[in-house]
Order: structure tokens, then sequence, then C-alpha cells
């Protein structure tokens, strides 16, 4: 029977060719009129001879699948052949569930498609099959289902259903329709080819293989040195488990199709005389020297499963869904000690204290007494911990509460009752409202401004005034003065060292330490100390004598107030901290004023994110006697930003770093590693347009092609109202954002738009750096003709193999800001 089914499918190598070629042609019809698919097209083809040298190929481009097909589909199919018409001709099973790990286009389903047909054509029954294609790319999968299969069941319709269904998920599968799982078979082609996380990806896949305890397992990667390797050892612990080798299969291996595939050679060859691209005229041919795949078998008892499957871990926002890992674990449990919680953007700062709190509320046994403070920086965070507390929490045992304004309309701070309880037990607090709420120190507002940019420029402009008439007054040389007049200097400098610090009087003030500000630099002792000290002063006495008062004055009157002995404050049990990169020295004297218990406290955050306190935040240090006991977790990976996003921005992430060593202050932050077990993701897109037309057009053209990775609105970073505006009127969902409203938060599809500078001079790789990691999916990156000159050395950080450029204008407008030769 095997030879008269091989003879049979020798057969078919002409027609498979053809639907190959097929496919092709009605993709190049569809898309070859888009303004970048000549530039797609030849990008895509040099790309891919990456994987020729052993680098990795991202998968992450429109014309990827379409490059790919025209050179690697059919060696593939032809690869799978041998293995699956041995294993197919060998089971007796009615149903098998074949689960194809790193499916790229589909090769394994054609494959197991040509033997059944074969089988049935020769009179063999066959068993029914379910071909499960899991894939990263998503532009891989729907090619391989829209464009390859579709036309392959035209030329083999016993492949259409009931006789084979077909699947496609991105990442991950759930079981949507809870299939039942009676013999899976799980084939992994490629999928431990990248360079990185290849170890990481191996642990899973060992998971998936104690979860389903398949009977037959193919593995597959390219011939090269450092991946058979890691072949081998795989092999040996599966052999260990029980596996049995059943057949190496290397390029020595007969296969059954040899030669070239005519049709699909000509297309490239037309292909290469109209588009150019590297390579694009050489002939496809059915020969795969570059792989090696290794079939393993173990008969063991059949399972009926209804679980899904996982190839990676993905950002999962359901907080009661998300399965924490050790070192997370590790982090929420309640230590008794005062703790401090590091780790970059997406590691899970965030699911771990609220994990933490969920810890101590149930050792304490819902206790009606107890009293717990979380607070945070950003109003939206208040509001997203709170929910994601009430997701975990024991509904029956608390209720939440939302705070109410003055006008009785509710607000984004919550707390939580238990049960049994007369007084609120989780207080969820955004830490500016701290001295209102807890502290009933009178906010004294500024009753005609509204807006909170508004009451910031009264500030500003009001410093401003008092530093001028002071210069003027003290006949003090203008020129020498002037960088301390700067208004955004002055208003931190009172936040960050006056308040900041404590320095309550000149004599302090003159001589402390100002680690971390940078320029201008004040020497201790100094004129330029003396006369920034005088205007502060004269702009808090303004305030005073105004009954007004600011954010930062509000927080020192608060902390006053808990340092009067004579004022009784009912204290907290636990006090947990998130973004702990906006405490100054100052806000953690007030935790440990509210706090019954200095043990008590949780503080968790990133310092690369200070977009507040810049290279003065600092974290508790040894150095500092009251947090002498901190203990300290690190957290490292980000399941958040994508796995290229990550490797993208890792430059950026080791500048802010070292830029803190260079100010004096050796807290470094965390350099973002991307998580090893995370998606790989898109990489970062750069677009350029001359004009609004262009600019927006490109825009729709990307945020349409990018879709597939499951976004449905896009962010426009920072406060660029015009391209949000346009965005709206061109019909796509966007929402306009600020950082500092967004941070802590994650959004699906980023756009930054460098058009408008950040209204921070220092801050800016930070605040950056934190838009940048706000993506769980896309990130798009608009440049402009007049960017700021320190957006230019934000760009320069970038792993530029860990870009897409959308088309050749962008592309050259890329390498011309960053003076690289195109
Ligand atoms: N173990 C996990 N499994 C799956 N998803 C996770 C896991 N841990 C965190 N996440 C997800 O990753 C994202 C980032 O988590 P989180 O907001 O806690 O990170 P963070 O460190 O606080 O980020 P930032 O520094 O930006 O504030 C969230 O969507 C979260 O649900």
């Amino acid at each position: 029977m095997k030879e008269k089914l091989l003879l049979w499918l020798k057969g078919q190598q002409q027609t498979l060719d053809q639907i190959i070629y097929e496919a092709a042609f009605e993709y190049y019809q569809k898309n070859s009129v888009k303004a970048n698919f000549d530039f797609e097209l030849s990008i895509c083809q040099e790309e891919s001879f990456d994987l020729i040298k052993g680098k990795d190929l991202c998968y992450d481009r429109l014309n990827t699948p379409f490059t790919y097909s025209l050179w690697y589909h059919a060696r593939r199919v032809n690869t799978f052949l041998s293995f699956f018409a041995d294993a197919l001709l060998n089971t007796a099973e009615s149903r098998i569930e074949i689960f194809d790990l790193g499916a790229g286009t589909g090769a394994i389903q054609w494959a197991v498609g040509l033997i059944i047909s074969g089988m049935k054509a020769i009179g063999m029954s066959t068993p029914k099959i379910t071909v499960i294609n899991i894939d990263t790319s998503p532009f891989m999968l729907l090619y391989g289902e829209k464009y390859l299969w579709r036309h392959f069941v035209e030329y083999y319709p016993f492949c259409k259903e009931p006789n084979m269904i077909t699947k496609y998920s991105v990442v991950s599968w759930n079981n949507p329709e809870n299939l039942t799982l009676t013999n899976p078979w799980i084939a992994s082609s490629y999928l431990f080819d990248m360079s990185d996380n290849k170890e990481e990806i191996a642990k899973g896949f060992d998971e998936l293989v104690s979860t389903f305890k398949p009977i037959n397992l193919l593995l597959i990667t390219s011939n090269q040195d450092k991946k058979v390797a890691f072949l081998k050892e795989l092999k040996q612990k599966l052999n260990n488990e029980g596996y049995l080798t059943q057949g190496i299969y290397t390029q020595n291996h007969n296969l059954l199709f040899q030669g070239q595939l005519l049709k699909v050679s000509k297309l490239r060859q037309e292909l290469a005389k109209k588009h150019g691209g590297k390579g694009m005229s050489n002939s496809a041919t059915w020969d795969d020297m570059s792989f090696i795949g290794l079939a393993l078998t173990k008969q063991q008892m059949m399972l009926s499963l209804q679980t899904g499957i996982k190839l990676f871990t993905v950002t999962e926002r359901d907080r009661t869904k998300i399965k924490l890992s050790v070192d997370q674990l590790k982090a929420s449990k309640p230590t008794g000690k005062p703790t401090v919680i590091l780790g970059p953007a997406g590691c899970g700062k965030s699911v771990v204290l609220t994990e933490r709190i969920k810890n101590i509320v149930e050792n304490h046994d819902y206790n009606p007494h107890l009293k717990i403070l979380v607070t945070t920086f950003n109003k939206d965070l208040v509001r997203y911990l709170g929910d994601w507390l009430e997701q975990i929490l024991d509904a029956n045992k608390c209720k939440r509460e939302f705070g109410k304004d003055f006008y009785g309309r509710p607000q984004q701070y919550s707390y939580f009752r238990f049960s049994n309880s007369d007084k609120y037990n989780i207080y969820v607090l955004h830490f500016d409202v701290l001295p209102t709420k807890i502290g009933s120190v009178m906010a004294k507002d500024l009753k005609f401004k509204t807006y909170k940019g508004e009451i910031e420029q009264f500030h500003l402009d009001k410093l401003k005034e008092i530093a001028d008439d002071l210069l003027t007054e003290s006949k003090l040389n203008k020129k020498d003065f002037e960088s301390v007049c700067d208004p955004n200097f002055l208003f931190d400098e009172y936040h960050r060292i006056v308040y900041g610090l404590q320095c309550s009087t000149y004599k302090k003030y003159k001589v402390i330490e100002r680690v971390g500000r940078g320029n201008p630099k004040l020497r201790t002792n100094s004129a330029k100390r003396k006369f920034v000290w005088d205007t502060l002063i004269l702009y808090v006495k303004f305030l005073k004598a105004n009954n007004l008062d600011s954010f930062t004055l509000r927080r020192y009157r608060f902390l006053q107030k808990l340092n009067n002995p004579k004022v009784a404050f009912a204290k907290f049990d636990y006090i947990l901290v998130d973004e702990l990169q906006d405490c100054t020295i100052a806000d953690y004297e007030i935790f440990y004023k509210l706090v019954k218990d200095s043990n008590n406290i949780v503080l968790a955050g990133d310092l690369a994110q200070s977009i507040r306190l810049g290279t003065t935040s600092r974290v508790p240090r040894a150095d500092d006697e009251m947090m002498k006991r901190f203990d300290r977790i690190l957290l490292e990976g980000s399941y958040r930003l994508p796995f290229r996003i990550s490797e993208c921005v890792k430059g950026l992430s080791e500048r802010i770093n070292s830029k803190r060593f260079k100010v004096g202050n050796n807290e470094s932050g965390n350099v973002i590693n991307p998580f090893k077990g995370a998606p790989p993701g898109a990489r970062p897109l750069i677009i350029y347009g001359e004009n609004w037309t262009e600019t927006i057009q490109k825009l729709k053209e990307v945020i349409m092609a990018y879709k597939l990775y499951g976004f449905k609105s896009v962010s426009v970073f920072e406060r660029d109202d015009i391209l949000h505006s346009k965005l709206i009127l061109n019909g796509i969902s966007a929402t306009y954002e600020t950082i500092l409203k967004a941070k802590g938060l994650e959004k699906q599809c980023v756009i930054w738009s460098t058009r408008v500078p950040v209204d921070t001079e220092k801050e800016i790789d930070e605040f950056v750096y934190t838009i940048l990691t706000r993506t769980s999916a896309v990130l798009i990156i608009v440049l402009s003709s007049n960017i700021h000159p320190s957006y230019i050395d934000i760009l320069k950080t970038f792993d530029r193999a860990r870009l897409i450029y959308w088309d050749s204008s962008s592309k050259s407008k890329f390498l011309e800001l960053c003076e690289v030769d195109n």
C-alpha cells in the first residue's frame, strides 16, 4: 500500500506547483496596486535571507508570507510528506487532531491533506482529521488560509469538511468549541529557531507534551549546528520521558518531489523583472537542504481532553485569569518586612501588588478592623487597581464603593468595605487626594481655573513673574541668572528638592546635595542657590497670602500635620504604593507616618519611567535610616511588550540608566528585556508622510493591515490633537492621550507622534520610553519633518533590525534623521 500511495503522491508534483502559483498570482493581483508593494516585496525578499544566515525572520510584514510561499512552502510540504505518510499509514485511529505549532503558511496541513487524498484515491479508509494551525504571525496564517488552502481544496476537494477540519489561531488556541481531543499529535515546525527564547519555548512545549500526551511528535528545526545541538538535547529529554525515536529526517532523506517548481519559478522571474528584489529571479526547487526533523512516538492511554493549547504566554488583561509566574507569586507573599518591588515596564508589578493585597486580606480573614491604603500617582491607574481588586477579592465578603466629588459624581478612586464592617477597609486613592481625603487638609483651589493644565500654567507664570522681579530688584547680572529663572526649573526645584528633600530652612537648602538634578548646577552656598531659595520663599508667601496652594504645598501641609504630635490620625495596617518612581523622600515620610508598623509598607515601580521626578527619583535605600530593612524584589521581563518591541527599545532603556549614573544618582532603573515566553508580535512601524494627506493615508493602510494583531482603537501620544482629530475624521477609532494620564496603564496600539515636543525638557527619554512601553500589541512611530533634536537622539538608540519601515520614503527619512547612509 505504501508503494501505491507514494506513486500517487509523486504524481501530484505539478498540481502543487500550480496551486502555489495560483494562490500567489491572486495575492499579487489584489496587492500589487498598493503604493508600498515594491518596497515591501524587496525588503521581504531581503529579510528571507536572514533564515539562511541563521538569523531570526520576523514574519511581521504583509508580503512576508507571499515571498515565503514562493520559496519555502513547497520545500516544507516535501519535508513533511515522508513523516506523515509513515504515521498515517501506521495508525488505526478514526480521528486525529494535529496541532501544528509554528504552522506558518500551513505546509503540514498540505502534506496531511495530500496524503489522505492519496489514501482515498487508492481505496484506503482515512481517519477524520482536524488540523489546528497555531502561529505567532497572523500574516502567515491568513495567507495560508485565504490563499494557499482555498486554492488547494479546489484541486483536492476530499480535504473539505467533514473529512478534514482546519482551524487557525494566533499564539494560543482556547478550544472555543470545546472540541474533544481524543488523539492529538503535535508537530512543531521551526518553533525553536528563535535565537533568544528557545529555552523558554521548549519549557512550554514540554508542558504541552505532558498535558496532551500526544502519541506522535514531530520536531523540525533548521540544520544549523546550534539548533541541531538544541534538538538533540530535547530528544534526550523526551526519550527519558518514554518517547521512542521513530525516525530522523534530514536532507539526505528521500524527498518525494525533486527538481524545480516550474510555474512558481516563472512567476518569480516575472516579479524580478517588474519589481526587482534580491534573489527573486532564482528558480524555486523542491529540495530542502536546510532542515532536520525528529519523529517520536509513545503508546499511551488516550485521553479525552477539552483543554486549550498555549504556545506563548499572552498578556492577560482579565485579572482572574492571570497565572502568576513563580517570581511574581513569591513577590506577592506578605513577608512581614517592608518591601520594594522593582522591574521594567509590564513585568507585572501592579499584578503582584493586587495579589499581595488579596493575600493580606485573606491572611486576616476579611477582618472588619483591617485598614489598608493602596495609592499611586495616576487617577486612571487608581481605577484600574480598584477594578483588579474587585475581580480577585471575594465578592461575598466585601463591597466596593466609589468616591464622589462635591457634586456627587462618581470618581476613579474607591473603597472596599468588608461584611460586618462599619468603616472602609481598603482605600484605593490617588496620591493627590490623600491630604484632603485622609488628612483633612483643605484644598485651596484656584476657583477661577478649571483644568489641570491651566492651574499648572498659573503657577509657572507666577514663578516667572516673581523671579524676574527679584532679579530686577536685586540688580544681579541677568545673563548669569537666566537659567535659574526658568519657571519649569523653579517649579521642579520646589517639588523635588525643597519639598521632596524637606528643606524647610535655607541653612539646609544651601548645602543640600541635589542628587540627580543635573543642569543648571547650583553650587552649595552660591549666589544662584540663594536666588532660587528667595524666589521660592516669595512664591510660597504669595500663595499663602492669597489663600491658594498647589499639590506640592498640600502635601507639605499634610506632612506637617502628620508630624504634629497633637494631631491624632487613625493609621493604616498596610500601605501599598504603585509607581514609586514618583515618590520624593518626603512622600515616603508621609507613608511612614501613616502606617502603624513600618514593616507593612510595600512599594512597586520602575525608575526608568520617572517622568515626574526624572533622575532625582530614588527607591528607599540602605543609607536612608528609616528604610534600612527593605526587602528588594526584582521582577524581570515584560509581559506587556511584544518581544520584538522590547528588543527595539532596549537601547533607550539602557541609556536612561546610564544617564542616572552620570548625574550622580547611582540607583539604576531596570533595563527592559523581553519576557522569554512573550509572543514576538510585530516590530515597531516607522511612517513618514510629506504632508497630512500622505501621513493619514499611510496610517490608514498600516492600521488596516496590522489590525490582525487584534486592536480596535489606536491611542495617539503625546498631545497631538491634530493627528487625533484627522484620524477620527477619516473614520479611524482613536483616543487622544497624554502620558501623565496613561502611565501605569496599557494600550493595544500606540501611535507616537514625533510632531509635538513633550512639555518637559529634561525627562524626554523617560517620557518617550514610557509612551513606547504602553503597547501590548502594535507600536507605530510617525516621523515629522521638524522633529525635536532629542527625539532624533532617541530614534538613534533603536535597534534598526527591529524596525519596520512602511515604505521607502519612511526608511529614507528615518535614516536621514539618524544621519545614516541609505
Ligand atoms: N503572569 C502573567 N501572565 C499573563 N499576563 C501577565 C502576567 N503578569 C502580568 N501580566 C500582564 O502584563 C501586563 C502588565 O502588567 P502590570 O500592569 O502589572 O505591569 P507593571 O510592571 O505594573 O507595568 P508598568 O511598569 O508599565 O506600570 C498586564 O496586562 C498584565 O495583565
